[in-house]
């Protein structure tokens, strides 16, 4: 469903992927942890084309989203716009509108991108609040929500565009202890119950190894070791991946 062939990118001397080479089956749930810098938003974000690639080929549910020839120039394609499609992503510091309403931000992109019927988009979206536990805040406009709330309208509003990829960024690293729960249960029930493929980014190590098919430690733009989440949390194999894993319990 997501494949990274020889994936590099920098930004002056600092080389941030190093020919990745990364796969992710359709349907199946992978967290990627790593330390701070390593690259694991600049993942995400080349599948969003947020971050163009200086080399390499990234494809989404078989269509090619950049490919970069040695020495070229990242070029968006029609392809690109078609695989885009097929992408969502739930960011660390949600990035909703602030002057529109729960309601309103999740129906936006199906009527202005999908040009979805304002009527059917807003039934929708309506079933997406409810779903994240929000029906009743429908009305309010972010300022007035929760950051675990925001989070969750976030998570409607990514829902909305049906993504058959969907890319979480550290998604509860910008609550408050006490609101992470909430978040979290919307996207355990979201792994256990659809069969999207989902990649998330993450430091909660317990929530990983519960929801995740494939857990990927990343250290320097690139992938250390891939595996069954028993097996790399609990069995890691590589010094580094150990030492990671220390560093996170003792804090
Ligand atoms: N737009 C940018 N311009 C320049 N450097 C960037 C840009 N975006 C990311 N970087 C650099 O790329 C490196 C990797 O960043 P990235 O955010 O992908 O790491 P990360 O593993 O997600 O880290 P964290 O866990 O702290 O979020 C960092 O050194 C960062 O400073």
């Amino acid at each position: 469903m997501i494949s990274f062939d020889g994936v590099s990118k920098s930004w002056g001397d600092n080389h941030v992927l190093r020919s990745l080479d990364f796969q992710v089956h359709p349907g199946e749930k992978v967290s990627i942890i790593g330390p701070s810098g390593s690259g694991k938003t600049t993942i995400l974000r080349i599948l969003m084309t947020l971050e163009t690639p200086n080399e390499g080929v990234v494809r989404v549910g078989g269509k090619t989203l950049w490919d970069v020839p040695a020495g070229g120039k990242a070029k968006e394609t029609k392809e690109t716009r078609l695989a885009r499609r097929d992408v969502g992503m739930v960011f660390q510091s949600f990035n909703l509108f602030p002057h529109m309403t729960a309601l309103a931000n999740v129906m936006e992109a199906p009527i202005k991108v999908s040009k979805v019927p304002k009527e059917q988009a807003r039934e929708e979206a309506l079933e997406l609040l409810d779903m994240v536990g929000l029906r009743e805040h429908c009305e309010k406009k972010p300022p007035k929500l929760s950051g675990g709330q925001q989070q969750r309208v976030a998570i409607a509003r990514a829902l909305a565009m049906k993504p058959r990829v969907l890319l979480f960024d550290e998604p509860t690293s910008a609550l408050d202890p006490e609101l992470i729960g909430d978040v979290l249960g919307v996207i355990r029930d979201l792994a256990h119950r659809s069969d999207m493929t989902m990649l998330m980014v993450t430091h909660e190590m317990r929530f990983a190894e519960e929801i995740s098919d494939q857990v990927v430690m990343f250290d320097s733009g690139a992938v250390v070791e891939q595996g069954p989440p028993a097996q790399i949390l609990k069995e890691p194999q590589h010094e580094r991946t150990q030492r990671f894993l220390r560093a996170v319990l003792e804090h």
